[in-house]
């Protein structure tokens, strides 16, 4: 098995309008390519490695020797190969592949070391044909032929071949089947064809490099090349070139037969028992393209459409591919004719190299990180090569004769030495068998040991998780035991964390594959002789020793594959063990009650859980409540509040009244210096003061500078005495004309809003009356305010009282919802660890199991193989015996009698 090889190529950048630069360039350094801002810093993700990475300097020739040289080799050797170029359209592939006039590409370099190669194989013959086709609009096309067209796909299962090679004698440089021409539309009848091939593809026999570069410069004739806004000479199509002995598919296709010239003295088969069959492809894939781009149309978008389809599935198979063998499934490789073709090169029998070509042009960074992307899957690919060899059944029969005349030479040899020489190594096998028994054995008892070990950690471990699972528990059901829990849990965290190790890493339970080497008791086999002093194993070192590689082999088979994994317990005293006293059972039980415990332990812990969520819940629950409470009696609050601001305007508005009333009364009287006038105006400053008193303190209230419950007894007494003055005032009044006042203002003053209400007539006495009326609302208004003022500064402070409380308690009910969700957090990250100690235990258990049966399996095995190997000793040794006695017979005194058999 081995991986596609993946080359990125950057081609020279062609002339940009600066316009379009806004900051990226790729950045190529050794087999690396990354994407980088124009300051230097590399964009994150953008970064690939891959076989090689070619720059914009590096020439064909260089491409050539690192990526196809070694695939062309292994062609002329037998091996399937194939070397395809793939990227955007006009990044450089068919420069690649085809090359200029100065520096030619991988096809030209490839048909010459072919020919040059081949004639350094002396012992060979060669019979080289090639072939040309194009894959065009998903139709294939024979390039050779001038007018062909559509060609089919067919698959064979059957090898069919006939020995057309053994006619074709290179020496002579002539074709002696003539047939082979005369038959030129059924041609695959009559050479080697199996898997997918094209029908009717013409394949040309070919002597040197220049007859193949006349028919490459042929085929180029018919290729489809078109002119877009990328390339003016783009590729619309596919094109394989193909050198090979087979009748198969695709473009470019170079099959190499070659026969062995003389007869294999070590094989013991001749020339023609033997063909080797091997196909080459070149493949020069189209473009992908991005029709805004290339701005195609009409035939050309067409084109276009078929290139990117059969591209897309060239992607989805090697998506596929890369997926690796388990989760791969199935590979669409029949979704177009290009994959059909190449089927055996992605994944299959072929050597592979692909090489991504890239336009370094900012424009393109979207295309060449598409085209990255392909390689870098690429790059996961394996493909398994081997060499094509077609044997007769002659050839077979001849070989297997051979090999049957070795052994009976072996066995048969005269010389006695040999003999005693097998016998004594077959002695030596036995010995190391027994020993490797032994050991085994030994390897058993310690195990059992060890699962001793381990049952006692588990049952201590068991108590700990039981303690972990009181704490969960004891978490739900009780509040008030939190700190005691806190307490545990530090004290098994602190146990823990004193371990420095996770639980199930501490070395009395910890499995071999788990603990390291240097602490462990079991070693990796390669990493065994440094410590077998120590530990004096009685396993030898090399495992030649004991048996031979294959029997080994065979007793491992399903058991471990690679020998270098098998890890090793150190030896105790040798003892012997039989098979059926090596039980798993009663640690199984064992294991399965604690995984039971382990079980119910999380049922338990999950239970706790659930309570804590139920108590979260209700928490919450009483939460939203409270919030909602505590908003009612937000909003009671905020109308206490303004209970002040309406008393303030209350105030404002009397005392609008008031100065009115006054000024009313000041101009009726005419005598500035009658007692009335004098009343009035101490009247007037009186009731200035009273205003001003109460409007300071309805102000102060409302700033919340006072509280209602001060002393407000002068302002009841200035009111009171306002209230006289003004009832005196207005007896006074009732029994004078009032001079100026017009029939005019009697009327505004009816219509005024400040009078509202009140009708003013020409009436003293009912002028007076009403003036009274209004004096006693206001004082009225007055005392009713006044007397709101307690009970409304009462039920602020009740407010102010509740809310109080409903704060503290709403902090309360934060502070415990709070520390729930801690211990709800806390419960459920103990939960968590139960449920990965429960699964780490059941791991390892099923690990332990499956080692046990693996040792078990072993031991059975090893077991049954020296129980054959003894009896094909005793059996060797009565044949030995017997030939001896026979030798013995026909020469007494040639062979002493010293064998002790
Ligand atoms: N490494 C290179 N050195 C010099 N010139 C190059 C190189 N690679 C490509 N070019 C030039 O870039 C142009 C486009 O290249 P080419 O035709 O090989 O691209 P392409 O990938 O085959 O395009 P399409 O898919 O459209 O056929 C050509 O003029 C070619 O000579």
């Amino acid at each position: 098995m081995e991986k596609i090889c993946v080359a990125v190529r950057v081609r020279p950048p062609v002339a940009v309008n600066e316009d379009s630069i806004n900051g990226f360039f790729w950045n190529i350094r050794d087999n690396h390519i990354s994407l980088h801002k124009h300051s230097g810093t590399p964009i994150s993700g953008v970064s690939y490695s891959f076989d090689h990475v070619f720059d914009q300097t590096c020439p064909n020739s260089r491409v050539y020797d690192l990526l196809t040289k070694g695939i062309i080799h292994a062609a002329v050797e037998g091996f399937n190969g194939t070397v395809f170029a793939y990227g955007q359209t006009s990044s450089g592939k068919t420069f690649t592949m085809n090359g200029s006039e100065n520096d030619p590409g991988i096809i030209h370099r490839a048909v010459k070391d072919v020919f040059d190669m081949i004639l350094k194989h002396n012992d060979r013959e060669f019979l080289i044909r090639v072939s040309y086709m194009e894959i065009y609009n998903e139709e294939i096309n024979d390039l050779l032929v001038l007018h062909s067209q559509k060609l089919p796909i067919h698959e064979s299962l059957e090898v069919n071949y006939t020995p057309l090679v053994i006619s074709y004698h290179w020496e002579l440089e002539e074709l002696l089947v003539i047939s082979y021409f005369d038959c030129a539309n059924s041609l695959v009848s009559f050479s080697f064809q199996r898997g997918v091939f094209v029908a009717g593809l013409r394949e040309e026999i070919v002597n040197n490099a220049e007859q193949v570069h006349m028919l490459l410069e042929a085929g180029e004739v018919n290729r489809h090349f078109g002119e877009t806004n990328m390339n003016v000479r783009s590729s619309r199509s596919h094109t394989i070139f193909r050198m090979f002995l087979d009748s198969v598919v695709d473009l470019e296709l170079l099959v190499i037969e070659s026969k062995s010239k003389e007869i294999d003295s070590s094989k013991g088969y001749s020339s023609s028992d033997a063909i080797r069959v091997s196909v080459l492809n070149l493949v020069d894939l189209a473009g992908s393209e991005r029709i805004a781009k290339t701005g195609a149309d009409g035939v050309r978008l067409k084109e276009g459409k078929h290139i990117n389809k059969s591209l897309m599935v060239l992607g989805n198979v090697i998506n596929k591919l890369s997926e690796g063998s388990r989760q791969r499934g199935h590979i669409p490789y029949r979704d177009s004719k290009l994959t059909r073709i190449l089927q055996s090169a992605l994944g299959g029998n072929a050597k592979t190299s692909i090489i991504c070509t890239v336009a370094p042009e900012e424009v393109h960074v979207e295309e060449t990180k598409g085209t990255l992307q392909f390689a870098n899957r690429a790059k996961r690919i394996t493909n398994c090569a081997q060499v094509n060899e077609i044997l007769t059944d002659a050839a077979l029969l001849k070989r297997q004769k051979l090999e049957i005349e070795e052994l009976r030479q072996k066995l048969q040899g005269s010389r006695a030495e040999v003999l005693e020489q097998e016998v004594l190594k077959l002695r030596n096998d036995l010995l190391k068998y027994e020993l490797e028994r032994e050991k085994l054995t030994t390897e058993l008892e310690e195990e059992r040991r060890w699962h001793r070990q381990r049952d006692q950690h588990m049952k201590e471990q068991q108590i700990r998780i039981e303690n972990l699972s009181n704490l969960v528990n004891s978490s739900a059901s009780d509040h008030n035991s939190h700190s005691l829990k806190e307490d545990l849990s530090r004290q098994f965290v602190s146990e823990r964390s004193s371990s420095s190790q996770p639980m199930w890493q501490e070395d009395a339970l910890s499995t071999p594959c788990f603990t390291k080497g240097s602490n462990s008791f079991v070693i990796k086999r390669s990493n065994y002789s440094t410590v077998c002093d120590s530990y004096s194993s009685p396993l030898p070192d090399a495992f030649t020793n004991v048996v031979d590689e294959d029997l080994w082999m065979k007793m491992n088979k399903g058991y471990v594959a690679d020998l270098d994994s098998i890890q090793m317990t150190p030896a105790v005293k040798a003892r012997s063990l039989s098979t059926d006293s090596i039980s798993p059972g009663l640690s199984k039980d064992h294991y399965e009650l604690e995984i039971q415990n382990l079980k119910r332990q999380l049922e338990l812990a999950l239970k706790g859980r659930e309570e804590l969520e139920q108590r979260q819940r209700e928490q919450v629950f009483l939460n939203n409540h409270l919030t909602e409470e505590i908003e009612k009696l937000e909003g009671e609050a905020k109308l206490a509040r303004e209970i002040p601001q309406m008393l303030c305007e209350s105030v404002a508005t009397c005392k609008e009244i008031y100065n009115d009333v006054l000024s009313i009364m000041q101009r009726s009287v005419a005598d500035e210096k009658s007692f009335a006038s004098k009343l009035l105006s101490s009247m007037s400053e009186i009731g200035t003061n009273l205003f001003t008193t109460l409007e300071n303190q309805c102000t102060m209230d409302r700033e919340g500078l006072r509280t209602f419950s001060s002393d407000d007894t002068f302002v009841k007494y200035q009111c009171k005495l306002l209230c006289e003055k003004l009832n005196s005032a207005a007896a006074l009044l009732a029994s004078l004309e009032i001079p100026g006042t017009t029939e005019k203002e009697l009327n505004t003053r009816r219509t005024s809003h400040d009078y509202k209400g009140l009708d003013f007539g020409r009436d003293p006495a009912c002028w007076k009356e009403k003036l009274s009326n209004e004096l006693n609302s206001i004082r009225d208004k007055y005392i009713c305010l006044e007397k709101d003022v307690d009970p409304n500064n009462q039920i602020l402070e009740d407010l102010n009282a509740r809310y109080l409380d409903l704060g503290s308690g709403f902090n309360i009910l934060k502070e415990e919802r709070d520390s729930l969700f801690e211990k709800l957090s806390k419960s459920t990250e103990n939960l968590k660890t139960v449920s990965e100690q429960g699964e780490m235990f059941l791991e390892k258990y099923n690990i332990e199991v499956q080692r046990r049966k693996d040792l078990e399996e072993g031991i059975k095995r090893l077991n049954a193989a020296f129980a054959s190997r003894r009896r094909s000793l005793a059996s060797f040794h009565i044949d030995f015996k017997s030939t001896v006695e026979c030798l013995r017979a026909q020469n007494p005194i040639a062979i002493p009698n010293s064998l002790g058999c």
